[in-house]
């Protein structure tokens, strides 16, 4: 059975529908990307899930327990803006966390002091007041504060996208470590974290999922590919010849680069490439490009 099951969640604000009918089941020890651009409903989803919003239809069930159940001790949470008390040190936000997730005091010390070598937070800096810790420091503090009672669902709301490369690199690596122990649901627009760590994504349009897997059947699903072809004079000349071929679409001239798509890219190489050796064309480069993650996400969430 999956750890959570989400069936026709909805939620409007006022008369803006944010989510409409989304519906997905999260297996256990999964890691899963919630994708999408600005205002997909991403953090209204998130914020449901971990119990802060209501939702208004649809249902979120987790593995054993009754709808209506406090699942807030299943559930681990970073907000994507979130606040600290900065006057505080570390640890004792940390004890704190532990103590509001109603543990008692010593193993509230006992597991911050776990967590703060875990997120690679020394000892020292562990007790130097907050407002003194970088962006990725306090990101990772963040982690440990939403991990501090063990919980079975980590969700972190956009948790890389405000930090520097250095500390979007810290938070992927202690997210690559922590995905071994629980199971991850994070929202991102960068493509490319949710490639590098996650197992599978949901993308979201206007509150919808509108598609949904493993990155590797994503890719091969919309995969397309361009051949890249540069002359060293008389471009107009050959583009007539190519757009001859049956497989070619059609072809662009960029600067001294004509663009080719094709219904078959492989048969399309072979003709053109057959045909520059007989006639012997002044060909200077021949490239195959395959489509980017980033053209893979435009045609989804711009259709
Ligand atoms: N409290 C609110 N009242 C009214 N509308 C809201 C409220 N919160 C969010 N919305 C609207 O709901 C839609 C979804 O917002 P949400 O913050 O969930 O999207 P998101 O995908 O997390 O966006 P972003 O990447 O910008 O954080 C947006 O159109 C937003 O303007």
């Amino acid at each position: 059975m999956a750890l959570l099951t989400v069936q026709n969640l909805s939620k409007k604000y006022q008369n803006k529908t944010a989510v409409h009918n989304v519906s997905f089941s999260f297996p256990h020890g999964k890691c899963i990307a919630l994708i999408g651009p600005n205002g997909a409903g991403k953090t209204t989803i998130l914020r449901t899930l971990a119990g802060l919003l209501s939702p208004t239809s649809g249902t979120i069930q987790f593995e054993n327990k009754k709808s209506n159940t406090d699942v807030r001790g299943m559930i681990g949470y970073l907000p994507q803006y979130p606040v600290f008390h900065g006057w505080m040190t570390g640890k004792e936000f940390l004890v704190y966390s532990g103590e509001l997730a109603l543990l008692p005091k010593s193993e509230a010390k006992h597991r911050a002091d776990e967590l703060l070598e875990r997120i690679g937070i020394s000892k020292e800096a562990s007790k130097e007041r907050i407002s003194r810790y970088s962006g990725g420091m306090k990101q990772r503090l963040g982690i440990a504060q939403a991990i501090i009672h063990k919980p079975m669902l980590l969700i972190l709301d956009e948790p890389v996208s405000s930090l520097d490369p250095i500390g979007r690199r810290e938070v992927l690596t202690l997210m690559e470590e922590l995905k071994q122990e629980m199971s991850i649901l994070f929202s991102t627009h960068i493509l490319s974290d949710a490639d590098e760590i996650s197992d599978e994504l949901l993308l979201l349009r206007q509150g919808e999922i509108v598609e949904a897997g493993a990155m590797q059947e994503l890719r091969q699903k919309y995969q397309t590919a361009k051949i890249e072809i540069g002359f060293e004079h008389s471009l107009e000349d050959y583009k007539g010849k190519i757009e001859a071929i049956p497989e070619v679409n059609e072809s662009k001239i960029d600067r001294d680069i004509l663009h080719v798509t094709a219904s078959d890219i492989a048969i399309a190489r072979q003709k053109i490439l057959a045909a520059a050796a007989k006639e012997n064309w002044p060909l200077t480069t021949f490239t195959i490009n395959r489509a980017s993650l980033e053209d893979m996400f435009m045609k989804v969430v711009s259709n």
